[in-house]
């Protein structure tokens, strides 16, 4: 029941975030991030306009100075021709290099705030869920798919607004020499920039979500296969792996082949276009010139105005293939800006109090998960004391310690500190006072006093090595080159599983919290410097609370009380 309700608010969720996106709500959702350079998006557009209007201008004013020296009078002096033409070519070079700036200020600013967003997202996702997710997918997010977005916001707002007002401006220059040709004109355009441009994105739309996905399926192989590359060599999945990234690398190069045709198709389609509406407009002013309906400097005029001032157009046209990807890549950027915590941070609650911690019949379930990993569980945890939990792998100790953590938060029941019910405590108060071991320590490319002092950032050395010591870690550490300088790159990966749990719990004995819990701290820790890191514990735990998640009688040894689960 509780399964299905979870499904059900999943469900629902996902159709809030809107996780399958319209083109239109996609581009809705980026366009809404420009709000704040709006300004500067106006000015790209003018610029833009102008830069365009004037490339078109100047081939036309080039054909009235031809008929003006052939003796045709085209209503301009040669002078004020060629002045025309001067001031347009340098309007058109800057005009273009203004806005090709704007739109890259634009689009630069934008990613650095999307960037920034996206770090906000997962930091707040974290760690719950990001517990699940695939780290390859999150990846090409954080990289290409926010990358991808730069030509949205430099090469695609812009020319699509630029591309409707030079369209509208042609036009109506078109329609002053004669009302038919501006019909040609709008239609023309019509063609090139809006029916094929959205014949090609319907058609593309599925091939360049299958694209990114693709790109995501094989980011992820290629992590997991580095991640894993020992298990790989030792239990012979070599040709297996091969296979499997062979599978997945010829999935995106099919995908991609297929855009490329369809993109050369749609290149060849445009130009046929763009070149019968010029023959159109050169029959069309043909009659009319020959019929008397029209000068024939306009017929001239009108003819390489039509076919110069198809540029803006026919990037929209082309626009359209790169807008399938983008549009995919906004999409998932999207998604995950909207992704909600499955814990809200608790900003403006109490201090976390001194006292027990106490779980009273408390009710937990994963959100994917069928069966609850909790059911009606009760444990009291008073300070001063070590509290050893047991119990058989995968009946809960981590989640119970993660929910301590509020990582996740219980379905029914509570879990109070002195009192005060985990959910009204706030959440740095809570993160500060508590230390937590988990049973992957996860160590930074920087050097291991840094890696140890992250628990507390303004301990003097003194008390790194001081909390080194109770982790039975300085021994080694003094054996490095260069000591407690030594950077964990210069290691590699030589660093033991023992002396990377030991970094753990030096971290924590740092962290001077009023309560520690520990997920199987010296699992991969030899019964000497066991002794050594169960003393410390032993001798800290006068006033704090510590909880100790383990498999061995040795280290539950010094628990005063025992939780079995
Ligand atoms: N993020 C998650 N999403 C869904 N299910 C999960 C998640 N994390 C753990 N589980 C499941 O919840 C159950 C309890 O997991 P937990 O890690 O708390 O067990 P444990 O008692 O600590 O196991 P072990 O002693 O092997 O470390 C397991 O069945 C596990 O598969």
């Amino acid at each position: 029941m509780e399964q299905d309700k979870k499904a059900e608010a999943k469900v629902e969720r996902d159709r809030k975030l809107g996780k399958h996106r319209s083109p239109l709500q996609v581009m809705a959702g980026l366009i809404y991030m420009i709000k704040p350079l709006l300004g500067w998006m106006f000015v790209a557009i003018f610029m833009g306009c102008l830069g365009n209007l004037a490339a078109t201008f100047l081939t036309i004013f080039g054909g009235y100075g031809m008929l003006d020296v052939a003796g045709i009078d085209v209503g301009f002096s040669f002078f004020t021709v060629v002045t025309i033409l001067v001031i347009f070519a340098v309007m058109r070079g800057i005009l273009r290099y203004a806005e090709q700036s704007c739109n890259h200020y634009i689009a630069f600013k934008l990613l650095a705030r999307i960037r920034h967003q996206i770090f906000g997202a997962l930091r707040k996702l974290a760690p719950a869920k990001l517990d699940g997710s695939e780290k390859g997918n999150l990846i090409s997010i954080i990289t290409s798919d926010i990358e991808l977005l730069e030509v949205f916001y430099a090469h695609t707002i812009s020319p699509i607004a630029i591309a409707v007002i030079t369209s509208i401006v042609m036009t109506i220059f078109l329609g002053m020499q004669h009302p038919l040709l501006g019909v040609i004109a709008l239609a023309s355009y019509g063609i090139v920039g809006l029916v094929i441009p959205v014949r090609n994105s319907r058609k593309g739309r599925k091939r360049g979500q299958d694209y990114r996905d693709s790109f995501g399926d094989l980011n992820t192989a290629v992590l997991d296969n580095l991640y894993g590359l020992e298990e790989i060599v030792q239990y012979q999945q070599k040709e297996n792996r091969m296979e499997d990234m062979a599978w997945k690398t010829g999935q995106l190069e099919k995908t991609s082949e297929k855009l490329k045709k369809d993109e050369n198709v749609q290149r060849i389609t445009t130009d046929t276009v763009i070149l019968a509406s010029g023959i159109l407009m050169l029959m069309v002013c043909g009659y009319l010139v020959q019929t008397g309906q029209m000068e024939f400097y306009q017929g001239v005029a009108a003819v390489i105005g039509m076919m110069s001032s198809f540029g803006p157009t026919a990037a929209l046209s082309a626009l359209s293939n790169n807008l399938n990807h983008t549009l995919a890549s906004g999409n998932r950027v999207l998604n995950l800006l909207a992704e909600s915590p499955a814990v809200k941070e608790n900003l403006e609650g109490a201090e976390l109090p001194v006292g027990e911690a106490v779980f009273q019949n408390v009710r937990f379930c994963y959100e994917d998960a069928k069966e609850n990993v909790l059911e009606g569980f009760y444990a009291e945890f008073e300070p001063g004391k070590v509290h050893g939990i047991l119990g058989k792998s995968g009946c809960g100790k981590s989640t119970l310690l993660k929910l301590m953590m509020r990582f996740y938060q219980v379905d029914a029941g509570s879990i109070r500190y002195g009192g005060e019910d985990v959910n009204d405590i706030r959440t740095e108060s809570l993160r500060k006072g508590i230390s937590y071991v988990t049973q992957e320590t996860f160590l930074f490319h920087d050097t291991i006093e840094n890696n140890i002092r992250i628990a507390d950032e303004n301990a003097t050395r003194e008390e790194v090595i001081e909390a080194a010591k109770k982790a039975s870690i300085h021994e080694f550490i003094l054996s490095l080159p260069h000591g407690y300088d030594t950077r964990l790159t210069e290691l590699g990966d030589c660093i033991s599983g023992g002396e990377r749990q030991r970094i753990g719990i030096a971290r924590a004995f740092l962290h001077k919290s009023r309560m520690i819990l520990l997920d199987e701290p010296t699992s991969n820790i030899d019964s000497l410097n066991e002794g050594i890191i169960l003393k410390s514990l032993e001798r800290e735990k006068k006033d704090k609370t510590i909880l100790l998640v383990s498999h061995r009688k040795s280290t539950m040894g010094i628990a005063d009380q025992v939780v079995s689960m």
